[in-house]
């Protein structure tokens, strides 16, 4: 199968007392088996619900998602044992060790318990946290925590990872090491969708991006075809062309 998820004319509008606030507008994208989709855009914007959405954390006003063919309302449990969500917001119950929180989790999925056995080391080993693994998590600077929740995404072993904003308050060290690490799993063969404000991580890992702006999708395509489309190199000045030079103005 080609497109693993299919977004389809996404809408979302919250209702609050006194005021309704309209988060997507129509949004329509398709993400490809083993690439990594950015969603890129400003605070606001409409990603975190996007993800929610996918995820089955949320259900949409209007429109459907489907990931791989079942749709995230009607066939929500499918579609979550395909799929691992990272969040800023994960906790991770910092008087546990990495272990410890690995097996917690594991037991909370209903992992068989030889399964989690053979699963735990892999996960380890691939996120190079082997040593640290008998270790309390709370004394850990933010990039190791950030690679303690995606150790916890992955330890279904999902073919699909969200990673809601996953460079976020990190330093550039801890940055490059997550980042690093979304190649690779892309690399092994996972589909991934990565929401970002940051162009750097946008213009670097993603295979294709999103751009939204408002609620709205305003063009979807890979750099260079989006590079075509506005006749600009640099992916600051593809945004700016496509959401306004007023908008740039405003910012300033
Ligand atoms: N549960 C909610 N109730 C009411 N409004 C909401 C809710 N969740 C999101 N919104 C609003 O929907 C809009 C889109 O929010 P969303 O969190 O999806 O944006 P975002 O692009 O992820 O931005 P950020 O990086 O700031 O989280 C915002 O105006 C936000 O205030």
């Amino acid at each position: 199968m080609d497109s693993l998820i299919e977004v389809n004319n996404l809408t979302k509008v919250f209702k609050e007392k006194d005021r309704v606030i309209t988060a997507l507008k129509n949004v329509s994208f398709r993400v490809k088996s083993g690439e990594i989709f950015g969603l890129l855009g400003p605070n606001g914007a409409g990603k975190t619900t996007t993800l929610r959405i996918i995820s089955t954390l949320m259900v949409p006003t209007e429109g459907e998602v489907t990931v791989k063919g079942y749709n995230t309302v009607t066939d929500s449990q499918k579609v979550r044992s395909s799929l691992g969500f990272l969040t800023a917001e994960m906790n991770l119950y910092d008087y546990f060790t990495v272990r410890e929180l690995l097996e917690f989790f594991a037991r909370v999925n209903g992992m068989p318990g030889t399964e989690t056995e053979k699963r735990i080391p892999q996960i380890l080993k691939q996120l190079g946290l082997e040593e640290y693994a008998d270790r309390r998590v709370d004394n850990f600077s933010t990039g190791m925590k950030q690679k303690v929740s995606i150790a916890r995404a992955l330890l279904p072993d999902p073919p699909i990872l969200i990673f809601d904003e996953p460079i976020n308050g990190l330093d550039i060290m801890a940055a490059r090491v997550v980042t690093r690490l979304i190649e690779q799993l892309r690399d092994r063969g996972k589909s991934i969708i990565v929401s970002t404000h940051n162009m750097t991580l946008a213009e670097s890992i993603c295979d294709r991006l999103g751009i939204l702006f408002d609620g709205e999708l305003i063009a979807t395509g890979s750099h260079k075809d989006l590079s075509g489309q506005t006749g600009e190199e640099r992916l600051e000045d593809i945004f700016f062309k496509l959401v306004g030079e007023d908008y740039e103005l405003d910012q300033n």
